[in-house]
C-alpha cells in the first residue's frame, strides 16, 4: 500500500469512529492531552485537520511529570507538533502544582506509575475544566485498550470495565469526560504513520515503565500475538461483545481538600500528597 493510501485509510478510520460514536459535537472545545509520544501526536494531527470542517475548538495540554532525561524530549516534540498544527499548547508540571517532580517521590511507591497517573489525570482534568473544554482527547490506542481490559481482568477489578470504550461519560460536573479517537487503531499503525511521514515524535520508553504491571501484560500480549497472529483483534472483539457500561458504585462528590471530583472524601491525589507528607 502506498504512503498516501495508508494515511487516507488511517485517518478515515479515526474519522469514522469520531462520527459513529459522536465523540465531538459542533461548537465543542476539545483539549488534547499531548505527551509528545506518537499516539497523542497523531490524535493532535487528526483533530487539528478536522477542526474547521467539524467546527470545534482545539487546545493541547502537556504535563511535565519531572522524569529527568525523558520528559524533556517529549515536551520538545509536543511543542514542535503544536506549532506545526497551529494549536495552542498549555504546559503544566508536577513541580508547579505540587512542589516536586516524579523522580523526587518515585522511591516511595511500589510502582511510580501509580502517582504519575493519579497526579497527571488530576492536572489534566483541572486544566481542561478551567479552560472550559468539554472533552479531553487522549492518544489511547487499541493496544492500550486491550492491555487495560486485561489488567482489570487479572486484578478482578470489574469496576474499571466502565472505562472501556471510545468515550467516557461525564459523571460529575467538574469531571471533563475523556474521548479516545484512536480506540480502534492498532499501535503498530501509529508507529508506521509517524515513521513514514517523518513526524517529530518522542519514541523513548519511560524509564519507569518496566516497573509497571502494564509492561508485563504488554509483553505477554505481544508474545501471544506473534505466536497466534490476530489474537489481539479477537480479544478486542470479545471485549466489544461482552462490554456493558458497568455502573460505578457510590456517588461521585468533591474532594474536601482540592475540590476535584472524587469517590471518597479525599481524592486519590490528595491522599497520595498526604502520604508524602
Ligand atoms: N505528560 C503527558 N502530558 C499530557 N498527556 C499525557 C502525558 N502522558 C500521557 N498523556 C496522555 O495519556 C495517553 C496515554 O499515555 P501513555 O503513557 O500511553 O503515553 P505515551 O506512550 O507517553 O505517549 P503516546 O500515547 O502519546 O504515544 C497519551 O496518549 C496522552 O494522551
Amino acid at each position: 500500500m502506498d504512503h498516501e493510501e495508508f494515511n487516507r485509510r488511517l485517518t478515515a478510520r479515526i474519522r469514522d469512529l469520531i462520527e459513529s460514536f459522536r465523540l465531538i459535537d459542533e461548537g465543542e472545545h476539545i483539549a488534547v492531552a499531548l505527551s509528545g509520544g506518537k499516539d497523542s501526536v497523531l490524535t493532535l494531527h487528526v483533530l487539528a485537520d478536522l477542526r474547521e470542517e467539524l467546527e470545534f475548538e482545539l487546545t493541547a495540554i502537556t504535563v511535565d511529570e519531572g522524569i529527568s532525561g525523558y520528559r524533556e524530549h517529549g515536551l520538545e516534540a509536543a511543542r514542535e507538533n503544536a506549532r506545526l498544527k497551529k494549536v495552542e499548547l498549555i504546559e503544566k508540571s508536577f513541580m508547579d502544582e505540587f512542589g516536586f517532580g516524579l523522580d523526587d517521590v518515585a522511591d516511595g511507591f511500589r510502582s511510580p506509575c501509580i502517582p504519575c497517573g493519579v497526579f497527571r489525570r488530576w492536572i489534566l482534568n483541572r486544566t481542561a475544566h478551567e479552560l472550559g473544554a468539554s472533552r479531553i482527547a487522549t492518544g489511547h490506542n487499541m493496544d492500550d485498550e486491550i492491555q487495560s481490559f486485561t489488567m482489570s481482568l487479572v486484578r478482578g477489578d470489574v469496576r474499571k470495565f466502565s472505562k472501556f470504550g471510545p468515550s467516557l461519560q461525564r459523571i460529575h460536573p467538574a469531571m471533563v469526560p475523556r474521548i479516545k479517537p484512536l480506540w480502534n487503531t492498532p499501535e503498530r499503525e501509529v508507529g508506521i504513520w509517524a515513521v513514514m511521514n517523518q513526524v517529530p515524535v518522542h519514541l523513548e520508553e519511560c524509564p519507569y515503565s518496566h516497573l509497571s504491571m502494564r509492561s508485563g501484560i504488554k509483553g505477554f500480549l505481544n508474545r501471544m500475538e506473534s505466536d497466534n497472529p490476530g489474537i489481539k483483534k479477537r480479544i478486542m472483539e470479545s471485549f466489544r461483545r461482552i462490554f456493558r457500561q458497568v455502573e460505578e458504585h457510590g456517588r461521585i462528590r468533591e474532594c474536601i481538600r482540592c475540590g476535584e471530583p472524587s469517590s471518597a472524601d479525599l481524592c486519590k491525589a490528595c491522599e497520595l500528597l498526604e502520604d508524602l507528607g
